[in-house]
Order: C-alpha cells, then structure tokens, then sequence
C-alpha cells in the first residue's frame, strides 16, 4: 500500500435540478469500490458523505446572479466551500481526495480544494463542456457550469468561492466532448481551454488521445485532478445518468483511458484528486452504471487484469 485515498461523498442534485443523482456515492459504494481500491493496492478510508441542506420550502430561482440563471447556487455554494475545505485538508494529511458525486457541480468544491496552494492541470472525461456561465446556460442547471465557476468565467468572477486560484486555463484538457451548447461553443473557441472530441477518439485511438491530454495537463502544474462524468460513457453502457448522449466512449476504451493515467502515474505520481459524478441509480439498470463508476476508478488508481 503506497496511497492513502480519501473516499468524500457529495450527494449533490442541486446541480441537477434535483433528479436521484444524490444517491451516486452510496451506489458506488454498493458496487465494491472500496474492494476494488484495495485490489488497486491502495488503502481507502471513507469519510463517510457530506451533509446535504434542505432546500424543500426554497424557489430554486431564488438569489440568482445578476442578469443570470442558476438554480439552487446558494445551496451548491456552501456545499462547495465545506467540499473544498475537506479536500484541501486531505492533501494536507497526504492522502488522495475522491470525491464521489452527486452532479457535476461537486467538481467546483474538489477543484477549488485541490487548487488552493498549487497549480493544477485537469482532465475533464465527459460528454459535455460544462462551460455554460449562469448568463449563458440554457438550463440554468449549475451541474453544465462548473469548468465556468472554476476558472472565474461570467458572474462566477464576482464570486470569491467559484474561481480555483491555481487552476489556469489553458491547463484543462476535455477528453470525449460531443454534446455542446451555441453560446458554449463561442466560449469554448475563444478560450485557451483544450478540446479533444469523440472524432479525436475516432481517428486517433483513446490511448494516445489520454496522452496528449495528460501532457498538457502536465505542462508547468503540479499535479493533474481527473474528474470523470459517467454520461463521457455511452449510455449502451453507462444508462444511469441524467443527461446521456449516444456516441461515447465504449466500456473498453473507458478502461483504456483511465489505465493511460495510470501508467503515467506509476512512472512520475502526476495525479492529484479525483471525482467520479453523474451516477443517477434511479435511471440506472441493476446498479450497472454504478459498478462501472466503480471498476473505472480501480483502473485509474493501478488495477489490472492480470
Ligand atoms: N454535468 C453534466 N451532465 N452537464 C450537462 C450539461 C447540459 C447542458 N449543457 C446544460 O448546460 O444544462
Ligand atoms: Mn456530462
Ligand atoms: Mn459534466
């Protein structure tokens, strides 16, 4: 055993618009997570999930930034602040952060926590660019705005909570976009973010995409958070989530993927934190999402079939 890894629950669906995703971090949990980091030969300890507040008597549209639209921000706001402070003291007690999601705007309490005193690349796997600000979003779901929130975008600027300070642009990398809002992709374009699509994965072979990903992560930060999105999947093979997509990556090339970060860990311990997100046990089938959210994890932290 040479890592300690911190498992953090986050059964956030205020991102969502509140649709069963708080339920992600038992049923991966269900699915053997623990064994499988064990099997990975790191040693896991779970903290068990982060208190979630009740939003029942409050209008979702309440508080919203100026001129924007971002529902429930207020509560994800403090979810986010006690996130970023649980894994910023992860990484002082010399343990790895997981986050287990909940939605995708978990990512901004694991970014900003995994941020505070570094700088940070990350790789982004997921259908979507999560780029919308809360004056672009079609949705007004902050689980399409965390890359956004991070990186101070928008309304999220005047927020001193949003913005990870040690996380530059052109230091996030997406890994299998294929689903992207109009007035993301101006933004996208005129960003130093990079775009890696499902026609890279098409052309070139997920392996050597996940490498150049992980070079550019790499370049001047020091250490790469992953944040994986289960909907980056295809929904053939990953049915439960909220916002699925035809045409993702297949359950082989899932695994390919997070054992290229692997290899690459082994020979120079680049990553930094994690977070596994979208898992939705209410749309999902005997749990299998969940168990892949589970299996994929092992992979990256160094299981192997033989
Ligand atoms: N993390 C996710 N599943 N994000 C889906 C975002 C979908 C859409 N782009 C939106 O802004 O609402
Ligand atoms: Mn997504
Ligand atoms: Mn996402």
């Amino acid at each position: 055993m040479d890592r300690t890894v911190r498992i953090i629950g986050a059964p956030m669906d205020y991102g969502a618009n509140r649709r069963g995703v708080d339920m992600g971090p038992s049923a991966i949990r269900y699915a053997g997570l623990a064994d499988g980091l064990e099997r990975a030969d790191v040693e896991p300890i779970d903290d068990g999930d982060l208190s979630m507040p009740r939003a029942e008597e409050r209008d979702p549209d309440a508080d919203q930034p100026h001129g924007g639209n971002a529902k429930f921000l207020r509560e994800i706001e403090g979810v986010c602040r006690r996130l970023c402070d649980r894994v910023a003291a992860t990484h002082t007690a010399g343990e790895f952060p997981l986050v287990l999601g909940g939605d995708h705007s978990v990512a901004i309490g694991s970014l900003t926590g995994s941020a505070r005193d570094v700088d940070l690349g990350a790789i982004w796997f997921d259908a979507h660019a999560d780029l919308n600000t809360p004056e672009t979003s079609p949705t007004g779901n902050v689980h399409g705005m965390p890359l956004a929130a991070v990186l101070g975008r928008g309304a999220f600027g005047e927020m001193e909570w949003a913005p990870a300070p040690g996380l530059r642009e052109s230091s996030v990398v997406y890994v299998g976009l294929r689903s992207i809002d109009d007035r993301e992709r101006d933004l996208l374009r005129e960003s130093e973010l990079t775009a890696y699509t499902m026609s890279d994965i098409d052309q070139r072979g997920v392996s050597a995409v996940v490498e150049d990903a992980l070079a550019v992560a790499t370049d001047g930060t020091d250490g790469v958070h992953v944040s994986l999105d289960l909907d980056w999947l295809d929904p053939k093979t990953a049915p439960g989530v909220g916002t699925p997509v035809r045409g993702g990556v297949t359950y082989r090339e899932a695994h390919a993927a997070l054992e290229t970060l692997s290899r690459r860990d082994e020979a120079d311990g680049v990553l930094r934190s994690m977070d596994v997100v979208e898992v939705n046990p209410i749309l999902d089938e005997a749990n299998e999402t969940a168990t892949l959210a589970a299996e994929l994890t092992a992979s990256m932290f160094g299981k192997r079939i033989l």
